[in-house]
């Protein structure tokens, strides 16, 4: 499979790296133009890198976006369009709802298939079975220490230095949330597409001086019953606002298109 990266920072290097190291290296990295003179600095040199899809190789069969909801606006309509499969980090750009439908109608003319990467949540599964049969309420809380807030909304609502406590900064919809924290509440969204929607899904999202782990907390009832899930996500050495789980759910999602059984 010729695999092409976006984004290269705590994600799509972390990604890059696992594709080199299981000797299914990613043919290409898409970089915005004024980065494409640097020097190779992911640890993964010999991927060619391109301002533009067409200037890259032909025959790529995967992209794979690990930069955020801009790369997805930016190259996700010409990417399925043009045939390949796309699966992206960047849920959370999806709350758009023109953006959700030009996707939509991109991977349909290019016979394609955007995948959402479980990110860094879990649970989805669950979530998406248990709306076949009626959800009556899913809430979502994202609790972060102040450091993953940094360049947030979060950073206008609250001190972050001097946080004793933790202290709520956001609450409502999935699509605010989305909207409002673009690199911070990508889960929310997932959390959203797999259950109740971006609308009726509730959302809050806190700073909390006393944890050092990025935890996700969703809560679901309907017809199933009632389940709670929790995470503790370590976050990526080079991003404090991103976990780890988050760059191995897109491993994930690219092994899964390898093997013959699947879950
Ligand atoms: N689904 C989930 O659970 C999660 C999703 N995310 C999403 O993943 C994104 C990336 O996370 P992370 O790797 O930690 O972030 P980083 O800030 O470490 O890296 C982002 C990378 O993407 C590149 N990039 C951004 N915009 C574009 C663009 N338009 N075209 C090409 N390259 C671009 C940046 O390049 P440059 O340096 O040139 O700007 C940089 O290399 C987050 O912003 C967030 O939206 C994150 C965590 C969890
Ligand atoms: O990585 C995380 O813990 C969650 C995150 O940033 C997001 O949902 O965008």
């Amino acid at each position: 499979m010729k695999i092409g990266i976006i984004g290269g920072g705590a994600i799509g290097c972390f990604v890059a790296q696992r594709l080199e190291a299981s000797g299914g290296g990613a043919q290409v990295r898409l970089v915005r133009p004024e980065r494409l003179a640097e020097a190779a600095g992911d640890g993964v040199p010999r991927v060619a890198r391109v301002a533009d899809l067409p200037d890259g190789p032909d025959g790529i069969d995967l992209m794979v976006d690990c930069a955020g909801h801009a790369a997805l606006i930016d190259y996700g309509a010409q990417i399925l369009e043009r045939g390949i499969d796309l699966i992206t980090v960047s849920v959370g750009a999806l709350a758009d709802r023109d953006l959700e439908a030009d996707l939509a109608a991109a991977a349909r003319r290019g016979g394609t298939q955007l995948h959402l990467a479980s990110g860094a949540i879990g649970a989805l599964d669950c979530l998406a079975a248990a709306k076949v049969g009626g959800l009556s309420k899913v809430v979502y809380t994202g609790r972060k220490p102040p450091a993953g807030w940094r360049g947030s909304l979060a950073e206008e609502r609250l001190d972050l230095a001097r946080l004793v406590q933790a202290e709520r900064h956001f609450e409502g919809t999935a699509r605010q949330a989305a909207a409002l924290y673009p690199k911070n509440a990508n889960v929310a969204a997932a959390v959203a597409i797999a259950g109740v929607g971006f609308d009726e899904t509730r959302v809050e999202l806190l700073a909390d001086p006393g944890i050092s782990a990025n935890i996700h907390e969703v809560t679901a009832s309907g017809v199933f019953g009632a389940f709670t899930f929790r995470i503790e996500g370590k976050a990526l050495p080079d991003n404090p606002r991103s976990s780890a789980l988050a760059a191995m759910s897109v491993i994930s999602a690219i092994e899964r298109r390898r093997t013959a059984i699947t879950t």
